[in-house]
């Protein structure tokens, strides 16, 4: 080794012997030499692919493999094969235009050796479409390097200016050009005369795989370094796993050559032969692929897929990609607007083998977003708009028709197309006949034997006239307005106890949340909710469809029962700032909104406007109220949940009232189960007592199941409603550190805090007796009963360490002369709200008075009932025949219809 391990070497050092691939124009003494030599340097692509020039002692006619890892001497070219070894040496540099070209073990370590040029604190400019391996290696780069890494579409040159001033210090801008996989085009040309002109110091890098030198030699477009995977078209038979690096100025080339040496990442002797083998075919397979991936393309755009392939006429770039590439290449990728059916198109082939990579002889398939990027996150792919549903080709040599058939296969097998049987059926001679004429006019006739189903004629030519003009799609709505209302609760007793197994008793109360759902007909989906001063559309097409899970075909009616994490992280991308409570109402209603529908097809154009009289963040429920609101609007938007059809008639889930309709169990089960969901998107980890109430109305005992003790939700009916005082004392609370206060307690004074929470259990279950009918007395008897137990609860949460000032304030104005009143706090104290019952015989002015009173003291009282109906639904006429617009809310009631044991 001549060069000192900290100066990069000369390309002329012994220890550049690694930095293979250059051709030194071969100097002759005989003037017959040097004609064939001048000869051969006006050698076209192929020749110089298939030819085997190089000077061999034997006169080998393909390139012996000098499998050694050292060879002797002191004096000679090669000492070591890290450093140099002569089956790696080729003619490369040339295929490149290059000054000179590296083989190395992978197309991965050509990126990871030319990143190494880029210091901490320079910048790296990537494109938004690129493949996963990159992205991988960028990402890493920026948190374990220091180096600044921004993606942007570097199909718009205009993204790249804003990026280019002196002060961000930009060291490389990495293309692809096409991408991978959405097959976008930057104009190299451009953009490197665009860089080197704003920041001269900038090296323009592209990875060229798609195209291979062959189509595509970005040297001669500006570019100061090309990589390729030689996995893929050089060496074009998935046999190896092989990186080029062509660099065109000495001094660079000097510096990756010393970290190839350095690092040792040069290509193994073998590997180079097979290499070379493969390149010795390069043109005339690429040649093959990419005639019949040119057909595949134009089969597919026939069928009415969104085809990305810079070949087809209507390719947004396609004067760009033609303008520095001969040719378009054999991948390309569509889309189906439907994760499970890609699923199915890819598992219905055979012919075409379920992979990744391409470039190989044999024909591949795949979704990229499960395979080649899936190491970018959903949300990230999302945000990108890498749709999830992608399907990806990759043409291989054998024969079109067969690949043809098998795609074709697969296509009706999924059920993605099906016989258009308004299209003249040909017989297969003339079909062979047309493909041997005319591959061009075969590929459309077989393309138009085929429909996509609801793909009549008449609507294809209206969508391609859309599409031309870029109006999208139709998009479904709901036939009319659908108005919901449901409740919100207050846990009357056994808050706090709850979390260590105790019964609570919650209730609803006529306080409500009301929503409409009113159609749209823009591809646009809207969210108003007044009260938390939060307002936002999105345009459907781009929410991240193909993030929903596996099987979600809009059919499906149950609730999952858990999250769906990266869909949940991509709808949170899509939320405007706004307050806490604007956002999660935001995201809870688009995650329910694109799980029910489980495709894009299947999504309705609608705004949903949600509005409250219950106080929010007050514990009464407010968010599981607007849960209720939206599971079941959504429900009924398509049509999951069966509305009888007597005119101008509410429906509720509520037994109570046996005059009108109301909901089936299965189907009240069926608004819980979604609205429990919302609430999870709320809340995380929600007891479900909340949703519970809201969807039935009523009154339910819930115990939470603790160390191994079986927990349940009972319904309570048999009481009539009683009235309440509900008085915000407008002091925010911490829920979270109440409750584990609480726990804090039980494990420093257990002698304290465990006959209290018996005793609460006691007055739960005195409670669950008067409430579910089962302990008869009489009205009077019922409340006053219920006061004393209020009064003794509270009291108990006082020994918790739960209670506030401000509660203590209301409990003693209510109790003062001459109300007399029983108060307690309810949900988690310290602030919120707290509780009174006011008994029928409670006179009027009295209630004046204490309202005022209360009013002056800086609370905000609410006057409601306990008890009330739960969901209340009200459909317009055109989406239940025999409904009409009118209120809303049902009328009142008592008790609840839930089955005894929900939970
Ligand atoms: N599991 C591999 C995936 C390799 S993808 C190979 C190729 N560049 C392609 O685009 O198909 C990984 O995580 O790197």
């Amino acid at each position: 080794m001549t060069a000192s391990s900290t100066d990069p070497p000369s390309p002329s050092d012994s220890s550049l012997a690694t930095s293979i691939f250059s051709l030194p124009p071969k100097s002759s003494s005989s003037s017959v030499e040097a004609q064939r030599a001048a000869r051969a340097a006006r050698w076209r692509f192929s020749t110089i692919c298939a030819a085997v020039d190089t000077k061999d002692q034997h006169g080998a006619s393909s390139t012996p493999i000098y499998q050694t890892a050292t060879f002797k001497g002191m004096d000679g070219q090669y000492d070591y094969t890290r450093s140099g070894n002569p089956t790696r040496e080729s003619h490369l540099a040339r295929l490149y235009g290059a000054h000179q070209a590296f083989a190395l073990s992978t197309g991965m370590t050509c990126l990871d050796t030319i990143l190494r040029l880029v210091k901490p604190g320079e910048t790296v400019l990537a494109g938004d479409d690129l493949y996963g391996g990159t992205n991988r290696l960028l990402t890493y780069l920026g948190t374990h390097g220091g180096v600044d890494v921004r993606h942007v579409d570097t199909t718009r040159v205009e993204e790249l200016l804003p990026h280019l001033g002196s002060d961000n210090n930009v060291k490389m801008v990495l293309l692809e050009s096409p991408t991978n996989p959405l097959l976008k085009i930057a104009d190299i040309a451009h953009i490197s005369s665009v860089v080197k002109a704003a920041a001269p110091s900038a090296l323009i890098v592209v990875d060229n795989t798609m195209m291979s030198p062959y189509l595509q030699r970005p040297l001669d477009l500006g570019a100061d370094i090309v990589y390729d995977s030689a996995t893929k078209y050089l060496s074009g038979h998935h046999d190896l796993m092989a990186g080029i690096i062509a660099v065109k100025d000495p001094e660079i080339t000097k510096s990756i050559a010393f970290v190839i040496n350095a690092v040792g990442s040069g290509l193994a002797p073998f590997d180079s032969f097979l290499l070379l083998r493969g390149i010795k075919t390069m043109s005339i397979r690429m040649d093959r692929q990419q005639a019949t991936a040119n057909l595949v393309a134009a089969y597919l755009d026939e069928l009415g897929f969104l085809v990305h392939y810079p070949g087809l006429k209507r390719h947004p770039k396609r004067d760009i990609h033609w303008k520095q590439a001969t040719g378009a290449g054999a991948v390309l990728s569509f889309v189906t607007d439907d994760k499970a059916l890609s699923e199915r198109i890819v598992g219905g082939t055979r012919l075409w083998g379920i992979s990744v990579s391409f470039g190989a002889v044999n024909s591949l398939i795949s979704m990229p977003c499960l395979m080649s990027h899936a190491s970018i996150s959903a949300a990230v792919r999302a945000a990108r708009g890498l749709p999830e549903n992608l399907i990806r080709l990759c043409v291989g040599i054998e024969d079109p028709r067969d690949l043809i058939d098998d795609l074709e296969h697969a296509l009706i097998s999924s059920g993605a197309i099906e016989p258009n049987l308004s299209h003249p059926t040909m017989s297969v001679r003339r079909t062979e006949e047309l493909y041997d004429a005319d591959p061009n006019a075969w590929i459309l006739e077989r393309a138009r034997a085929f429909r996509r189903p609801g793909d009549s004629a008449m609507e294809r030519l209206v969508a391609g006239v859309k599409r031309g003009l870029g109006i999208s799609k139709e998009r479904r709505t709901i036939d009319g307005d659908i108005v919901v209302s449901a409740p919100g609760k207050v846990i009357l007793f056994g808050e706090h106890a709850v979390v260590h197994g105790v019964t609570a008793v919650a209730t609803s109360v006529n306080l409500r949340c009301f929503a409409v759902l009113s159609p749209r007909s823009d591809d646009t989906v809207a969210l108003e909710v007044p009260n938390l001063d939060f307002e936002a559309e999105w345009d459907i097409s781009r929410l991240p469809w193909g993030l929903l899970p596996v099987g979600s075909d809009g059919a499906k009616r149950e609730a999952d029962k858990e999250l769906d994490p990266p869909l949940l992280t991509a709808i949170e991308g899509l939320v405007p700032e706004a307050g806490k409570t604007g956002v999660g109402a935001a995201v809870a209603f688009l995650y329910l909104y694109m799980v029910m529908a489980g495709s894009q097809a299947n999504a309705v154009s609608a705004t949903f406007t949600a509005s409250s009289n219950l106080p929010i963040g007050a514990g009464l429920g407010s968010s599981a109220a607007y849960s209720t609101c939206v599971a079941s609007a959504l429900l009924i938007a398509h049509k999951h949940l069966s509305l009888p059809s007597q005119p101008g008639t509410p429906v509720s889930t509520a037994a109570h009232d046996d005059s009108g309709p109301h909901f089936s169990p299965r189907d009240t089960d069926l608004v819980d189960g979604w609205a429990f969901l919302a609430e999870k998107v709320l809340h995380g980890n929600p007891s479900g007592i909340d949703n519970a109430v809201s969807v039935r109305g009523g009154a339910v005992a819930f115990t939470r199941s603790v160390g191994g003790r079986k927990g349940g939700l009972e319904g309570l009916h048999g009481f009539s409603s009683i009235r309440l005082l509900l008085t915000n004392t407008l002091v925010p609370r911490d829920t979270k550190s109440l409750v584990a206060g609480v726990a804090a307690k039980r494990l420093a004074e257990p002698s304290v805090v465990d006959p209290v929470l018996d005793s609460i259990q006691a007055i739960s279950d005195e409670a669950k007796g008067l409430l579910g009918g089962t302990t008869h007395v009489d009205r009077s008897h019922l409340v006053s009963h219920l006061e004393s137990l209020i009064r003794d609860n509270h009291g108990h949460l006082v020994t918790l360490g739960v209670s506030h000032p401000s509660l203590e304030m209301i409990v003693a104005a209510t109790a003062a002369e001459p109300f007399g009143l029983a108060t307690k706090l309810t949900g988690a104290g310290g602030g919120g709200c707290a509780v009174t019952l006011i008994p029928d015989a409670f006179p009027e002015s009295s209630l004046q008075s204490l309202l005022e009173a209360l009013r002056n003291d800086g609370f905000e009282p609410h006057l409601t009932t306990l008890g009330g109906p739960g969901l209340g639904v009200l459909a317009s006429s055109a989406n239940s025949p025999g409904y009409t617009d009118a209120v809303p809310t049902p009328g009142g009631g008592e008790g609840c219809s839930c089955p005894n044991e929900l939970g």
